[in-house]
Formats: C-alpha cells, structure tokens, sequence
C-alpha cells in the first residue's frame, strides 16, 4: 500500500512569511502561488524540493482544521506527512479492517486527487495523509 512521499505538511500562521523563510534561509526558488482551498479549511503553498514537495498551510477561517494546532503551536510547525496510495478506498478499507481510525471519508485534496487522514494515535503520533497517486502527467 505504502507509495513514495508525496509531501510533508507544515502548518504555518502565515504563508508568506514561511515563503519568505524557505526563500532566505534554504534558498528555495521552485516556489508555486498560493491558492485558496476553502472545502478543507486551508490556504496551500507548495514548494518543490527534489524528491518531494513542502505543503505550507495557513487557515482559511476560524473553522479550519489546524485552528486547533496554531493555537498550541502559535509559530506553526511540522502538521503531516502525506502518502501516495495506489487506491485509496482500498487503503482505507484495509486500515480499518487492521481498526485504525480515519477522519472522514476520502475527499478531493490539493492536487485533485483524494485524499484521508489516519489519526496521529494510530501512527505514533504522526498526522497521517492518503493520497490516491496523480495519474502520470498531472501534478
Ligand atoms: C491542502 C489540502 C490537503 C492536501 O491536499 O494535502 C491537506 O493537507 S489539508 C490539511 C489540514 N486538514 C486536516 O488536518 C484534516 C485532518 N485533521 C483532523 O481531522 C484534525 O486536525 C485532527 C487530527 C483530528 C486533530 O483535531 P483537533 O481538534 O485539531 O485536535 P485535538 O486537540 O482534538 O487533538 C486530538 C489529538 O491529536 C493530536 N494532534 C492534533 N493535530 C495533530 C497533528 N497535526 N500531528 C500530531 N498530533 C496531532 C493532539 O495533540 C491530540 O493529542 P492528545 O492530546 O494526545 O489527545
Ligand atoms: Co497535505
């Protein structure tokens, strides 16, 4: 099941700032524009790194899922990691046959592809994403 790491999420109070901060210090320059994502409760910068990519999120509103986490991470920090999975309705099946909890049903992430989480308490405390590998040529 386990694919190759799509992205490591780091939630952040401000995305440009961050950019500013991957800019200055590791000289990143394959930096994309943030877009709005408002079905998952997020702003979304990618960043691309040779073998991955750096996935800032910012809240979208009061609502946002990482609301909970900004606020006892008032800086941001490393929120999640993310997997490709070549199916992902098989991956979930499979997970909660083995009685892991997922957080939700599959939905459409920022790559157009869907995406779930695993709860950070079945994963060593690690925020776990899903995502259904892109089809070749899409990104
Ligand atoms: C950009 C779109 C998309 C993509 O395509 O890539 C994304 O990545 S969207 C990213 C944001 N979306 C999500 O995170 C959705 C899934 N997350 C959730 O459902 C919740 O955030 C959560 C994981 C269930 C946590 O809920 P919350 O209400 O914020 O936290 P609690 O305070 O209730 O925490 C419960 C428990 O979990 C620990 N926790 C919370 N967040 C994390 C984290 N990111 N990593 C590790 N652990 C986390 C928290 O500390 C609590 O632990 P205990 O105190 O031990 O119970
Ligand atoms: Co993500």
């Amino acid at each position: 099941m386990l694919g190759r790491l799509n992205h490591v999420g780091i939630a952040t109070p401000s995305i440009a700032r961050a950019v500013e901060t991957y800019r200055t210090l590791l000289g990143a320059d394959a930096i994309g524009e943030p877009f709005d994502l408002p079905a998952q409760g997020v702003k979304v910068c990618f960043i691309d790194a040779p073998n991955t990519q750096i996935e800032l999120i910012e809240p979208y509103d009061d609502t946002s899922p990482i609301a909970g986490f900004l606020k006892k991470n008032p800086a941001g920090g490393q929120h999640h990691v993310c997997f490709e999975v070549p199916d992902i309705h098989a991956a979930v099946a499979d997970l909660r046959a083995k009685g892991a909890t997922i957080l939700g049903e599959p939905r459409i992430g920022a790559h157009g592809t869907p995406i779930v989480f695993v709860h950070p308490r079945d994963m060593g405390g690690v925020l776990v994403e899903l995502m259904e590998t892109p089809q070749e040529g899409a990104h």
